[in-house]
């Protein structure tokens, strides 16, 4: 893999109307269940990011023929639940969490055996998440020693539907167990400690699948014919977090992002930053079906520290490393708890943020399950993003509000959920180079 580092310089500001790349979540349901779906789905607004590269590549090894991507359109020739056939090669999911737990569940269910790798950050983070309840409703998945990938999966001779209770609150586990759900025999019922993205749930029922939501439960059975159709991926609100953030920290300027995606399961975010005195204005469109979309609007703001409220947590998951960004530019403490999440995701988020804070002079106190972040001047210096993109993003943003330059190493995982960040950044204001590095 080769190495990028970012170098921003101070003084710089966000302005003008953008638009974010598709969602990532969304991206990945629509490539996923549009391939099991009977007929052909269109899909516009795709997110041409690794992540979701690395899902498509994966069907296609599945047997299924997809057209494009181009501009963000996609054709999936579906070819039904029991269409998929086995892929000659382990199926290399890259950095992508999503990918390797939502094909999980979708591979538990086939007739013909799988494997899955990725790369050194995928191969360190928890899989027994959804190893476990999949082998309770009947499939045999082996992982490594520590619960981690490789994965590999049995054929499988029959699925029966269970009723589980989530011991955490995570998409990607209930969305394993629902795809899951349409291959087992009875209903699989999933019960969310917490409200987390209803992305698969919207998707299954758009597509005619017989899905159930009650309060708390999620449920679902595989006795629907399921049938593809058109999907809108709206921008990407994790993707927009770090243009909220910046323009917020910034000493002038306004920014206008358009198209983002506003799904009340995902905009934790601007509450969080509202909260701490941001001045964000959100416009909803009008829309008929799938995914709330609309513009939101923001502009530089006095904040203060504020203690995060929990059930935010889950509704705000991806955007820590931006917020915490925003907390070190607000005058007073920014306390945030029960999200020890954050230290399996692509790397250990409230240590790798409480480290490179610490280097540009904020004092940061990592807990077991989140951080306390004072405010106060940020100073230039150097910091390590570990191959995490959203690291490396939301230090970028740190540029505009810091005294001196920021230099960011480990960069290039940035693709993984947004093509385009530093261009757009620069288009927008922000002094960002981007540095290939031998190595
Ligand atoms: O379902 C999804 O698309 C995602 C769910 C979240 O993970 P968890 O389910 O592990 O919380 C999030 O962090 C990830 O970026 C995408
Ligand atoms: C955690 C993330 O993604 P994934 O779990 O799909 O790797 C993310 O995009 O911040």
């Amino acid at each position: 893999m080769h190495k990028r580092r970012f170098i921003i310089e101070p003084g710089g500001t966000l302005n003008g109307t953008l638009r974010v790349p598709g969602d990532k979540s969304i991206s990945h349901r629509a490539v996923m269940l549009g391939s099991i779906a009977e007929g052909r789905t269109e899909v516009s607004g795709f997110l041409e990011g690794d992540d979701a590269m690395a899902t498509l590549a994966a069907m296609r090894a599945l047997g299924v023929s997809i057209e494009g991507p181009q501009a963000g359109r996609l054709s999936i020739d579906g070819v039904g639940r029991y269409g998929l056939r086995p892929a000659p090669l382990a199926l290399d999911l890259g950095n992508s969490g999503t990918s390797m737990r939502l094909f999980s569940g979708l591979l538990a269910g086939q007739w013909f055996g799988s494997r899955l790798v990725g790369d050194a950050s995928l191969m360190r983070r928890p899989m027994r998440r959804v190893t476990d309840p999949l082998g309770r409703m009947g499939a045999t998945i082996h992982t490594g020693p520590d619960g981690t990938a490789p994965l590999s999966i049995e054929p499988s001779t029959a699925l029966r539907g269970i009723d589980y209770v989530m011991p955490v609150a995570s998409a990607q586990v209930k969305s394993a167990l629902l795809i899951a759900g349409l291959y087992a025999e009875g209903r699989t019922r999933v019960t969310e400690p917490a409200v987390s993205r209803d992305h698969t749930e919207r998707m299954l029922r758009a597509f005619g699948a017989d899905v159930v939501v009650d309060g708390p439960h999620v449920s679902v059975s595989g006795d629907a014919p399921m049938r593809g159709g058109s999907v809108v991926v709206p921008g990407d609100i994790s993707s927009a977090a770090f243009f909220l953030v910046g323009a917020s920290i910034a000493s002038g300027g306004s920014v206008t992002l358009t198209n983002v995606g506003l799904n009340p399961t995902r905009t934790g975010v601007i509450d969080i930053l509202r909260r701490m005195g941001a001045r964000i204005h959100v416009e909803a469109e009008e829309t008929d079906a799938g995914e709330p979309v609309g513009t939101v609007s923001v502009e530089p703001a006095a904040l203060r520290g504020i203690d995060i409220p929990p059930e935010l947590v889950p509704l705000a998951i991806d955007e820590f490393p931006a917020v915490f960004i925003a907390a070190a530019c607000a005058t007073g403490e920014t306390r945030l708890r029960g999200a020890e999440e954050l230290r399996v995701k692509e790397s250990d988020r409230i240590a790798v943020m409480a480290d490179g804070l610490a280097a540009l002079g904020i004092q940061a106190e990592p807990q077991p399950d989140g951080i306390r972040i004072v405010g106060g001047p940020i100073r230039g210096g150097r910091v390590a993003a570990h191959g995490d993109h959203r690291i490396a993003m939301a230090f970028a943003m740190a540029g505009l509000a810091a005294d001196g330059p920021i230099t960011i190493d480990g960069c290039a995982e940035v693709d993984t959920s947004f093509p385009g960040f530093v261009e757009l950044a620069h288009g927008a204001g922000l002094a960002i180079c981007s540095e290939e590095q031998a190595g």
